[in-house]
């Protein structure tokens, strides 16, 4: 594979810029932009400024948009959305307009959730290849690997070979309010020219091989509400004598799934989309294996024992998990209370071709039927709380093959072709209301434990997935 000049010198820029990129990295996470916490909310703000801020000195014309409010978890405080901010870098109308879309917002981090360092402090640890911090993968690394892209070609003093529209917002670990209606109100005014989308905001399958996705879960959340005392009760004096709301929602949680993962809801399965020998090929000679699986999570505790099973099971069957209970004794030590009104939280994973307000319909169904079983006098209540649909895009459309072809310039390797079991909403939105090809291109690997304690970015993700993110713009701006 021959390099075309620009690609080659673009290549020995970015490795030039290897410490100015740690730095801005550094820079980003430092900034704890926590959207799910209110207390953060300014800093989510802070590091949309710092973007904006990064862009117009790259010569970006930066716009934002207003959300609007939030009230929040329903409690009635109300805050303020952070910008949506959109940014254009060229506007030749002879080039393709290739729509980046990124979020700067991240997952809450604690010390004391087990982290190793401060979650918010960089850690440069290149013994190991690693950039560890809250966001250093998702979703900060892969926002800078753009901007990044922007910068070498300005030191360059060479034209992007495409126009790039930039989509970044301040809420996608919290649901992504407001941004749909700003895609919906745009899609003929700031999106109008866009020729394809790219959201590098997942992972590789293993930790080896480069992929390309083109499927997402949707989720369906849920909590199940069960109250009954005036107030907390001292379970000495009324245990036995009363309806304990937190026996009522034990019941009922353990109607919802089996321990095998089966789901227990009848007719949940029925709009799932059979599994098709085309489909089944999909899954051959694929850079996983469950040692993967094993080392990801960190025990073997699998359920499926082949890649195939597990890997469908990820991607396109349905999952139900259990994630919590609002209200009910946490803490560590014994504390003999009867928690008077308990918030039970579930998700379902959805899958083609199941429908959203049907799987509401079929759950609320069924635990009301399943507490009328309970006799009890307590109060049961089930709301959906927020939900967003499957995707699926063709992978044969020239922004894959395009994309395919980048990988190939960078790590001399064909990339997997892959789907995820985690939902990223806004997807379906740009397909649909752009009426365009969306490309899910990852910069991080699998075992990057976003969401999670620790998380990192490999300093070889993070530089050569800088110059996969242009390689693909070179190759879109080739592509027919
Ligand atoms: N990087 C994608 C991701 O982690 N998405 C979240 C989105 C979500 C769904 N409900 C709440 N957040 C995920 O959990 O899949
Ligand atoms: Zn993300
Ligand atoms: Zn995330």
């Amino acid at each position: 594979m021959v390099l075309s000049p620009q690609l080659t010198q673009f290549f020995s820029q970015v490795e030039q810029n290897k410490q100015g990129y740690i730095e801005r990295l550094t820079d980003a996470v430092a900034i704890p932009s926590v959207s799910g916490d209110p207390s953060h909310r300014q800093d989510v703000v802070r590091m949309g400024e710092y973007l904006q801020q990064q862009l117009k000195e790259l010569g970006a014309s930066v716009e934002i948009r207003d959300p609007g409010v939030q009230d929040w978890n329903g409690t009635g405080r109300i805050l303020q959305l952070p910008p949506v901010i959109l940014a254009t870098v060229g506007t030749d109308p002879k080039k393709k307009t290739v729509l980046v879309y990124g979020h700067y917002d991240v997952q809450p981090a604690l010390k004391e959730d087990g982290w190793n360092t401060d979650p918010f402090t960089l850690v440069l640890d290149e013994a190991n290849d690693k950039l560890i911090g809250r966001g250093s993968t998702d979703d900060k690394g892969p926002i800078l690997g753009w901007i990044n892209v922007v910068e070498a070609h300005k030191q360059l003093n060479i034209e992007l070979p495409v126009n790039i529209k930039f989509c970044l917002e301040g809420m996608e670990e919290s649901g992504s309010e407001g941004l749909e209606k700003i895609i919906h109100d745009e899609a003929q005014g700031y999106f109008k020219d866009v020729s394809a989308v790219c959201i590098s905001d997942n992972y590789w399958l293993g930790t080896e091989k480069p992929c390309l996705t083109y499927g997402l879960r949707g989720c369906v959340y849920y909590h199940i509400t069960v109250s009954g005392p005036a107030a907390d009760l001292h379970s000495g004096v009324f245990g036995g004598t009363v309806h304990e709301p937190m026996i009522d929602l034990a019941h009922l949680l353990s109607k919802l799934v089996e321990p095998n993962g089966k789901i227990l809801i009848p007719g949940i399965y029925d709009n799932v989309a059979p599994v098709t020998d085309k489909e089944r090929k999909t899954y051959e000679n694929l850079s996983f294996d469950l040692q993967d699986l094993t080392n990801s999570v960190g025990n073997t505790i699998n359920l499926h024992s082949n890649v195939e099973a597990t890997l469908q099971h990820r991607w396109r069957f349905p999952s139900l998990s259990l994630h919590g209970v609002e209200g009910a004794f946490y803490n560590p030590g014994d504390k003999t209370v009867i928690p008077a009104k308990v918030k039970g939280k579930f998700s379902i994973r959805t899958v083609p071709d199941m429908d959203n307000d049907e799987i509401t319909r079929l759950v609320k169904d069924y635990v009301t039927s399943e507490f009328k079983k309970l006799n009890s006098k307590n109060t049961c209540t089930v709301e959906l709380t927020h939900g967003g649909d499957h995707w699926l895009a063709s992978p044969d459309h020239w922004n894959y093959v395009a994309a395919a072809k980048a990988v190939e310039d960078v790590f001399g390797v064909q990339p997997d072709l892959t789907r995820e079991g985690c939902s990223i909403p806004i997807t379906l939105t740009f397909q649909e209301a752009l009426n365009k090809n969306v490309l899910l291109l990852p910069m991080g690997r699998s075992d990057d434990g976003a969401h999670s304690i620790n998380e990192k970015l490999n300093i070889s993700n993070y530089i050569n997935g800088t110059k996969l993110l242009g390689a693909y713009l070179y190759q879109v701006a080739n592509a027919q």
